[in-house]
């Protein structure tokens, strides 16, 4: 597919994306002269465009990142360098998991924008999880998802050189900021950008209060800032998988950088807890929240436990690190990402509760005492994470926890 570059950027719409996708001879002449064009962007920060050909159903999708962050308009200006970043990070996850990411069928970084594969046919996680649908493959594909690109992306794999170059890369300064203000900053003090109830303001204090937890979220923020371990996702919640029964895809890796191994994976199982405690409100009937919820917390447990073995495996195989096959080297690094992965949870839990970005599961507790009552569980849950993350040493423990806020 060749594509004439446009010399500068300008903001797609449903029009003028079709002047992207003609060249790229996806639809043929016939197909192009009824293509249907959709905006069908529900997240924060970008433009998506669902362009079909009715006739034969062959859709793609086209994205486009804005110069500013959506949710907030243009006085919030953040880089397109994000659209380079995520269709580099699709194309490196492909690597090692082609199955489990979207194909990315073209991508122009003056555009700032990437085609790649409709998805249509799956539905977000979070919109399933919270409509009490279960998906038996999602612990495995998560787990080996995050393995492999862990693995793949690390120095216990790649050559140093090629390391470094990979870090270079992927050096994204804009979207870390923003995490390190959202999720490791923001909630733990007043800040403007903070959204939650005044009925939520004793408890939110507390945090705000709480030196030892203020102590040990300082040193996650550290080691966010700092430790360059692997390529993350960087944004790996349960809006960022669509899901149908017999597949996963992870889409919107624009927070994509070499960050340390515990984060993506925590944020995977603060969401799920999330939506384990919103459960309690949003399942009919008993039955159905039990079992609902012992889903959740089996795909937690299923997600590390196949994280950690495809992890070991390919260690095993491929590892070219001196210290590969001395003992003791892997488990240590396995359980220093588990401790580091609940106090990121924990992290996640909070922010998504009190911070700006809010998620659906909690805020679509159609009674209003109800949402209160476990949005200061999940403060509960995550705060204890936090200061637990050395007591908690495995993950029946950790569900353990989950279990019981
Ligand atoms: N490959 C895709 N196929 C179908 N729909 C998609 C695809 N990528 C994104 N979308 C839709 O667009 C929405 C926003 O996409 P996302 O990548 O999360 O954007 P943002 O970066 O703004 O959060 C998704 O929730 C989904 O509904
Ligand atoms: C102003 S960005 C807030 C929030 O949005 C991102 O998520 P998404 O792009 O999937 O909607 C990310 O989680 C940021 O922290």
């Amino acid at each position: 597919m060749s594509i004439q570059v446009k010399p500068t950027y300008e903001p797609l719409n449903e029009q003028t994306v079709l002047d992207v996708v003609k060249p790229l001879d996806f639809f043929d002449a016939v197909e192009q002269k009824s293509l249907l064009v959709k905006e069908i962007g529900d997240g924060n920060l970008n433009l998506v465009f669902h362009i079909e050909d009715p006739s034969s159903n062959k859709a793609l999708i086209v994205k486009q990142a804005l110069p500013y962050a959506k949710v907030v308009g243009e006085s919030w200006p953040l880089t397109l360098d994000r659209a380079r970043i995520e269709s580099e990070a699709l194309l490196r996850e492909a690597e090692s998991v082609p199955h489990l990411v979207p194909k990315v069928y073209y991508s122009d970084s003056t555009l700032a924008v990437t085609v790649m594969e409709d998805l249509s046919d799956h539905v977000i996680l979070r919109k399933g999880l919270i409509e009490g649908q279960t998906y038996p493959n999602l612990a495995e594909d998560i787990g080996t998802f995050t393995a492999k690109t862990a693995f793949y992306s690390s120095d216990f794999y790649l050559h140093p050189f090629e390391k470094k170059e990979q870090v270079g890369r992927f050096s994204n300064p804009e979207l870390c900021k923003i995490t390190e203000d959202l999720v490791f900053t923001d909630p733990f003090f007043n800040h403007d950008t903070n959204d939650f109830p005044a009925e939520l303001q004793n408890e939110v204090e507390k945090i705000w209060n709480d030196k030892e937890l203020l102590r040990e979220v300082a040193q996650l923020r550290y080691a966010f800032l700092t430790k360059a371990e692997i390529l993350l996702h960087g944004d790996l919640h349960s809006g960022s998988i669509f899901v149908k029964h017999d597949s996963t895809k992870v889409i919107d890796p624009e927070f994509a950088f070499y960050g340390p191994a515990g984060f993506d994976i925590a944020h995977f199982i603060a969401n799920l807890a999330l939506n384990h405690l919103s459960q309690n409100a949003h399942a009919k009937e008993p039955f159905n929240r039990e079992s609902l919820q012992t889903y959740l917390l089996q795909t937690i447990e299923k997600t590390w436990n196949t994280y950690s073995e495809t992890f070991t495996q390919l260690w095993n195989e491929k590892a070219t690190d001196p210290f590969a096959k001395t003992e003791g080297v892997l488990e240590n690094f396995l359980q220093k990402t588990f401790q580091e992965a609940i106090g990121y949870a924990g992290c996640e839990i909070i922010r998504r509760t009190i911070g700006l970005a809010h998620v659906a599961d909690l805020d679509s507790i159609p009674q209003k005492e109800v949402e209160l009552f476990y949005k200061k569980k999940a403060l509960e849950l995550g705060s204890a994470l936090i200061k637990n993350q050395e007591k908690i040493t495995n993950i029946k423990e950790l569900t353990d926890w989950i279990r019981g806020a």
